[in-house]
């Protein structure tokens, strides 16, 4: 049995965070463990209250874990603040942790700030540094290369920047922009390729009810990683497992609903 560890926040509504991770764990048929960094009182509608957890209790979180149960993989989503940046950050490096993929949740698409505006710097010099990829939407990533992206070609020019700035690979996801849900990857190469880029492109799905795509995607990138596969498999199977979730159509809640995960991977 392959184990993977969400480290995340929770959301109350279930349809994002800690509770999507382990639901798109758990239909990979893997063990979910995770490490909670924060309560969000949340629905499909908005995010109306958060409370942090106390970075010692993340530190412990993690403790109880690595030293009990090694995951395969790990996937960190909202970090809220720099004290539990630093603490993943370094309990990562103390265990050894392989397979680390980073959602760099920064804002709810609701609107709600999910990471405080002094943690960008440690977010950016501690943690994401240490990820095998990082799974930026639009928005994440004009913040995370300074820059404005519109169109693809935007997005191709963002991906070499941050991948060049933080030596990793990046899976810049473009649900954001309009026509069809194409996502960048983009890894160092070897010369004469500076950057190795690969589209992932699905048609988009008629659906609203989009709440917690990205922590899906992120989680299943990480279920595929643990399985031994390649990045470039597991980004290909886990597009393909958030569309099939997204197309059953699951109508929930007042606003933006979440996506089924009684979907089977085929
Ligand atoms: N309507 C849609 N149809 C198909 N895929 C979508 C749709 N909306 C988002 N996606 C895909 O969902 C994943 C998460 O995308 P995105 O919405 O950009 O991130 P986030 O949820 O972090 O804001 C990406 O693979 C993106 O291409
Ligand atoms: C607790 C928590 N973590 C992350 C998010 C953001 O979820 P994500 O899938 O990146 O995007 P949206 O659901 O906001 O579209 C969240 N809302 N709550």
């Amino acid at each position: 049995m392959k184990k993977v560890l969400t480290i995340a926040g929770s959301d109350s509504s279930g349809g994002a965070g800690i509770q999507a991770d382990i639901k798109t764990i758990t239909a990979h048929k893997m063990y979910a463990m995770s490490a909670i960094t924060a309560l969000t009182a949340q629905n499909t509608i908005g995010v109306y209250g958060v409370v942090d957890t106390p970075p010692d209790f993340v530190a412990a979180q993690l403790d109880c874990i690595f030293t009990d149960i090694a995951p395969d993989a790990v996937k960190i989503g909202m970090v809220s603040n720099p004290e539990i940046i630093q603490t993943i950050a370094e309990k990562l490096r103390e265990y050894q942790a392989k397979n680390i993929v980073i959602d760099p949740v920064m804002i709810s698409t609701s609107g709600s700030r999910l990471l405080s505006d002094d943690a960008l710097e440690t977010l950016h010099t501690a943690l994401l540094p240490l990820g095998t990829v990082i799974t930026p939407n639009i928005p994440e990533a004009e913040v995370l290369c300074g820059r404005e992206i519109k169109t693809k070609k935007d997005m191709l020019q963002a991906a070499e920047a941050i991948t060049a700035s933080l030596d990793t690979a990046v899976l810049i996801k473009g649900g954001h922009l309009s026509g069809d849900a194409a996502d960048l990857l983009c890894q160092t190469g070897n010369a004469p390729a500076a950057f190795l880029k690969e589209w992932f492109e699905s048609p988009r799905v008629e659906n609203s009810n989009t709440h917690g795509t990205g922590c899906t995607l992120s989680s299943a990138i990480a279920c595929n990683l643990a399985a031994g596969r390649r990045l470039e498999e597991s980004v290909r199977r886990a597009k393909k497992y958030l569309t099939g979730a997204l197309k059953e159509q699951l109508d929930l809640g007042k606003g933006a609903g979440p996506l089924d995960h009684m979907y089977r991977i085929p």
